[in-house]
């Protein structure tokens, strides 16, 4: 961020499925300046890795077609002053051949131009391929996902950047390509012709106003790149909003909410509106200095021929040769000063690039920064873990999962610590349960030893890999993938384990048995029938704790954390559940309210508040249970 970025006000909120991040006020000024270069020049060296990388051949082909492209605008140019020689002289044989050129020549030039526009079509595919997958590369290791939508704040829509803004800067880089690539030449080119014409007068009238026309519209974009950030920013917002509607559809409905919501979106949009609105205010000042410049630029051309024409420099041509050289020094310096002009039309794409640029850079930069922290917190994170290749390697022989040392954290942002100086080993057999007031930092402890949070001090490490052979989360929401049932519950694997068929879908169709949802294959209709439904929408909030189960009993783990996950069970459900866990010979790590826990649990761990805590064993002699001084176990 630029030093005189004001950070804005941030407004976090949780609703349902989904946490809401507004902006209140970003006022950071972005621009086309050093830091646009620095960040354009970045989001390069992602689309152009290499020399021999197929976008560098594309441009490559760009070139070429758009060098001949060229090379048959200037035939075609200087056709009509052909046209006054044999017209003049009237030359029959003459123009009949010219009329057959022309006519080549012009599909000639239409062929090259419907490539370069095929080859920039490419070329955007192409750079959006590589732009959003370079992103998702950043945004999906180790856990930058979880921090750039939970934990950093100044950050708006990461989801927006990556699908909408990438796509966006490489639809306006690609339009800009051709124009660009073939600039150079042709300036070149029709500099030395419009010299050759007119003498120095000529390119150095066209380079002045040329110079003239960039600084005033550098000054008349600058306003605008901050206005199309913020725009996006708040195009995100209101999409968020509707997708926020579509998650909670029937929670809204119980509230029969459709008024406050309705007058919400309302509210997001009329914001949206207003800064497009401004957006355009700004861009009408851009629009007339480029149109301005460029009818200018139309009118210049006579004003440069006419010079040596006035100063008697082509008094000894006939008329006939007058109007031909004429024609074609006005190709020739109108082209020139096109090609200028283009330069400043391209302003307004540039203006549009830049705001995509800062954004996509600003969400590169954020990235980069939490994979850093990560890896200096948990190195581990810095590698790309593989579920699927972790469940084929056995994790060998370990009785502990967790070892906690004057473990204290807090929540982010709060000045209280939740829970101080901790200190427990969690073996294996002994099955835990964590218990305590709302917010009193249950799940919390589940991300502390999970390194989604960091600690406050004091030492926590996990002893057992993190997988189906040591250690498995089962978070409070309970957590569905789009896909195929069995997709479901052999998630987060991705490939099916032992091997596909017949023995991994009959295990399948025992723990569906066993967790109680065996009627979702006839819902289904089979294990790998694609649905067309939200799975969130059509399943009750029982039916997805016990899928989750599913997947439990499909994976086996030695150690189940289980984050209220039987709250929409009834006990006996929850009974059934817990003893089936144990069959399959797992140690439980619970989070729960309700005291029908503690018979499957030996331990149980009461967060006080306030940083208090307690440890009591539910197995001691006696019935009653009693504190525990010694953690270790
Ligand atoms: N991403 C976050 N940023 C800031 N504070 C958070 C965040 N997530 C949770 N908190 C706060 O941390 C505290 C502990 O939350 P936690 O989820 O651990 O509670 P809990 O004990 O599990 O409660 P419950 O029984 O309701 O599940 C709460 O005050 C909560 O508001």
């Amino acid at each position: 961020m630029p030093t005189s970025a004001k950070k804005g006000v941030r407004e976090k909120k949780r609703y349902g499925d989904v946490s809401l991040c507004v902006c209140v006020c970003v006022c950071t000024r972005l621009q086309v300046d050093w830091k646009f270069v620095q960040r354009f020049l970045s989001i390069q060296k992602v689309l152009f890795p290499s020399w021999t990388n197929q976008s560098v051949v594309m441009f490559g082909t760009l070139l070429v077609v758009t060098l001949t492209e060229q090379l048959i605008i200037y035939q075609v140019g200087v056709l009509p002053s052909q046209f006054y020689m044999v017209l003049a002289d009237k030359d029959y044989a003459a123009f009949s051949n010219l009329v057959i050129l022309a006519l080549l020549l012009i599909l000639l030039n239409s062929t090259l131009k419907s490539l370069d526009q095929y080859i920039c079509s490419q070329m955007y595919v192409g750079w959006r391929r590589t732009l959003t997958e370079s992103l998702h590369a950043d945004y999906f290791r180790g856990r930058v996902y979880y921090t750039l939508n939970v934990l950093r704040e100044d950050i708006d829509n990461p989801d927006q950047r990556i699908s909408q803004d990438a796509e966006r800067l490489c639809k306006q880089m690609s339009s800009m390509a051709s124009r660009l690539i073939v600039s150079p030449f042709t300036l070149s080119y029709y500099t030395y012709q419009c010299f050759h014409s007119t003498g120095w007068i000529g390119p150095v009238s066209i380079f002045g106003y040329f110079v003239v026309g960039t600084i005033s519209n550098k000054m008349l974009m600058g306003p605008i790149v901050h206005t199309l950030f913020e725009q996006e920013k708040l195009e995100g917002d209101f999409r968020f909003k509707h997708m926020q509607i579509r998650v909670n559809a029937e929670s809204a409905a119980f509230f029969r909410a459709g008024k406050v919501e309705h007058m919400r979106t309302d509210r997001r949009l009329q914001a949206l509106l207003d800064t497009q609105k401004l957006l355009m205010n700004k861009e009408l000042w851009l629009y007339i200095g480029v149109n301005t410049f460029d009818y200018l630029g139309g009118f210049l051309s006579y004003i440069i021929i006419a010079i040596p024409i006035f100063t008697g420099l082509y008094d000894d041509l006939t008329p006939g040769e007058l109007s031909a050289l004429i024609s074609r020094n006005a190709f020739v310096c109108i082209y020139l000063i096109n090609g200028f002009s283009q330069l400043i039309d391209l302003s307004t794409t540039l203006s549009d690039v830049a705001g995509y640029t800062h954004r996509i850079g600003e969400l590169r930069e954020v990235m980069a920064d939490i994979l850093r922290r990560q890896c200096d917190y948990d190195p581990a994170s810095g590698d790309d873990y593989d579920f699927d290749s972790d469940f084929q390697v056995h994790a060998g022989p370990s009785d502990t999962a967790f070892v906690l040392d004057r473990l204290s954290y807090r929540s982010p942002g709060s000045d209280e610590l939740l829970v101080e100086e901790l200190s427990l080993k969690i073996g294996q057999g002994r099955h835990l349960l964590v218990v305590g007031n709302t917010g009193t930092g249950k799940t919390s402890l589940l991300r502390v030893l999970n390194r989604l949070w960091e600690a406050d001090s004091g030492f926590v490490q996990m002893t057992t890999c993190f997988g189906p052979r040591g250690i498995l989360f089962l978070p409070q929401k309970p957590y569905l993938t789009d896909g195929t049932l069995r997709e479901q519950v052999i998630y987060p694997l991705k490939d099916i384990y032992p091997a596909a068929g017949l023995v991994d879908d009959e295990r399948i169709f025992q723990f569906l048995e066993l967790a109680g949802v065996s009627s979702l294959v006839k819902r289904t209709g089979g294990l790998d029938k694609k649905v067309d439904w939200n799975w969130y929408d059509v399943l009750s909030p029982g039916e997805m704790q016990r899928l989750c189960f599913a997947r439990l009993f499909y994976l086996q783990p030695k150690y189940a954390v289980l984050d209220e996950a039987t709250s929409a069970l009834t006990e006996e459900a929850e009974g059934q559940l817990y003893r089936l866990c144990k069959q399959l010979g797992m140690t439980l790590i619970s989070l729960g309210h309700r005291s029908s826990l503690e018979k499957y649990h030996d331990l149980s761990l009461r967060l006080c508040g306030g940083g208090r805590w307690e440890l009591t064993s539910l197995r001691e002699a006696g019935s009653s249970s009693q504190v525990i001084e010694d953690t270790s176990f």
